[in-house]
């Protein structure tokens, strides 16, 4: 987001309290600010010293399964967090506020394309935390007349840089790679779903397009008639299944060994693919990399952490 953002012409201080952060990940030029979005002081301080015009609000707690163990502690940050950041922003007189959703907010809706209008009903206390998150945004936006935008991502992966790469391992693609890594064949969970080859189908969206819809999103919010609330999908509107992206990573890995094939996981949807069509009319975005580059950029990105620069031994 910093890199796009800077890179794009736009000036940008960061906050973060480096629970997962980087520092070293942000460009030299873009001043961190190390602490809480929690700390209502902290936040009116960095307001005013950085003249901060608009908000870009990204972190939070999400791992599902850990919001499923400690629900208390994702409302509280989650969405407690949410509350006072709003507070301090609004005060601060700051007009424009974009918001990270999930489409974890959609739960499990039996539809082809899911829709912005498309009903919400999470099925875990981290998607209860972003449906909770955007009603607070888009109220505290009416209340305190500021423009918002709320991006439901869909599923992220890739990496712009290798350096910028997600060292954590708890989605498909880097659970893929640490299977193979350890001369383990990819577990598929489950192939007995209602979809086209029986596993489950997903969106996929690359990270650095994510960064940009984030950019169109910010912009939006800067026209001079920016008012009101919207709320996007951030897909690509084509649904890759988990055969189809297991192959994919044995093409780019050059390890094609046969996936194991394991009962379903608790919990997974069968298909959950946007459609991207709002977030083109309202944001003029629309993802432009594809999946074999978000693997491709992934596996650089792993590669450069883990020391592989090949196949992995079998
Ligand atoms: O080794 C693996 C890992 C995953 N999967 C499957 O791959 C798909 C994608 O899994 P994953 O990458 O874990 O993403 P999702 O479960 O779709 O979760 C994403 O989408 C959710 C709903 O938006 C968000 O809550 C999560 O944060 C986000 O990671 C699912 O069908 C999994 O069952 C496998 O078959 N084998």
């Amino acid at each position: 987001m910093a890199r796009a953002m800077t890179g794009a012409g736009e000036r940008v201080v960061v906050l973060d309290d480096l629970s997962a952060g980087v520092p070293a990940r942000l460009p030299a030029d873009v001043p961190l600010v190390e602490g809480s979005s929690l700390d209502a002081g902290l936040l009116e301080h960095v307001l005013g010293e950085h003249a901060v015009t608009g908000v870009v609000h990204l972190a939070a707690h999400k791992q599902v399964a850990e919001s499923v163990a400690r629900p208390t502690r994702y409302y509280r940050e989650n969405v407690g967090g949410l509350a006072t950041l709003l507070e301090t922003v609004a005060a601060a007189g700051v007009r424009r506020f974009v918001f990270s959703s999930s489409a974890a907010v959609y739960g499990n809706p039996d539809v082809d394309l899911i829709t912005e209008n498309t009903p919400c009903a999470p099925v875990n206390p981290y998607g209860e935390t972003k449906l909770a998150g955007e009603w607070l945004v888009r109220a505290a936006g009416r209340a305190h007349g500021m423009a918002t935008v709320c991006l439901r991502y869909f599923n992220v992966a890739g990496a712009a840089e290798p350096a910028l790469a997600d060292t954590g391992v708890f989605n498909i693609v880097p659970m893929v790679f640490d299977r193979l890594t350890r001369n383990e064949a990819p577990r598929i969970f489950g192939d007995d779903y209602p979809t086209p080859d029986g596993t489950c189908v997903r969106d996929y969206i690359h990270v650095a397009d994510l960064a940009e819809a984030h950019l169109a999103a910010a912009r939006r919010l800067s026209a001079p008639d920016a008012a009101g609330d919207l709320t996007v999908n951030i897909g690509r509107g084509e649904g890759v299944s988990v055969r189809e992206l297991v192959t994919l990573i044995g093409e780019v890995t050059g390890d094609t060994r046969a996936a194991l094939v394991e009962g379903r996981r608790p919990g997974d949807a069968p298909r959950a693919v946007a459609s991207a069509a709002l977030a083109a009319s309202e944001l003029g975005w629309t993802a432009r990399r594809g999946v074999r580059e978000m693997v491709e950029s992934a596996w650089r990105g792993w590669s450069a952490h883990h020391g592989a620069t090949s196949a992995p031994a079998r």
